[in-house]
């Protein structure tokens, strides 16, 4: 049986009244790069606070090597992780992980030995903002880590990155995961099914049914349903 390496199990968020994540379980098998799709606001970002723990969750739980984010302080020991929007940028990533170690202090030697050692990676949103030979020299490197056996979760919103990239993906809607497997032959289209055509379909019908309905509240239906 293939090992997952990240789990998330049953996972939910809220902020207040406001439901962030809704009960999201998805798993990604070891030495496979696997694409974390959905709109804006969809709860990315938060499911991959959350198997940093920098954001704990309402409910649930998550596993990263198999170790309970929140019980096991050991669960990042071979995890890397990329933000979308990082603090530094101006300083390489050997810089910013020696400036961390010094004011942990922790040794230089210890801290150059741990900067290769992750075999899992959460990478979020990697290609923003990256110019054509840097995008080409990220996608190069992402395959050569999986290719020696590394995993990849990753945040993105190019489609087309990830059907050339990516193993397996998972769809995520308005904190709810709407498809989780296999790359679909045509991941674009599978967007637009999930995310564009079936609610216009669903518009439509509604049109049908109840005659002349009002866009916004055929929207506030739909959320109403999904709630
Ligand atoms: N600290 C917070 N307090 C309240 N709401 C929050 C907080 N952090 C995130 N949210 C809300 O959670 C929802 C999901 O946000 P998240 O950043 O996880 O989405 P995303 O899928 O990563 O979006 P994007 O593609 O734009 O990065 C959004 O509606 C966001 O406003």
């Amino acid at each position: 049986m293939t090992e997952k390496v990240i789990e998330v199990k049953h996972v939910s968020k809220r902020y207040g009244n406001k439901t962030v994540l809704n009960n999201v379980s998805f798993s990604v098998r070891k030495g496979t790069i696997h694409g974390f799709i959905g709109p804006n606001g969809a709860g990315k970002t938060t499911t991959l606070s959350i198997l940093t723990r920098l954001v704990l969750p309402t409910h649930g739980e998550a596993y990263v090597d198999s170790k309970s984010v929140n019980r096991d302080p050991s669960f990042n020991q071979r995890l890397g992780f990329i933000p979308a929007e990082p603090k530094f940028p101006s300083l390489s990533v050997e810089d910013y992980l020696l400036d961390c170690g010094y004011l942990r202090d922790i040794p230089k030697g210890e801290v150059l030995r741990n900067l290769y050692r992750p075999r899992i990676y959460l990478l979020d949103e990697p290609f923003n903002g990256l110019d054509p030979s840097f995008r080409q020299d990220l996608f190069n490197n992402l395959k050569t880590i999986r290719d020696k056996g590394g995993t990849i979760l990753m945040s993105t919103h190019i489609l087309s990155d990830l059907q050339k990239l990516a193993d397996d993906i998972t769809m995520i809607k308005r904190g709810r995961i709407v498809y989780s497997g296999a790359k679909t032959p045509d991941i674009e289209k599978t967007y637009e099914d999930y995310f564009i055509e079936k609610e216009v379909a669903r518009e439509l019908l509604q049109d049908q049914v109840g005659g002349v309905i009002d866009r916004k509240e055929i929207r506030n239906l739909l959320e109403d349903e999904e709630q």
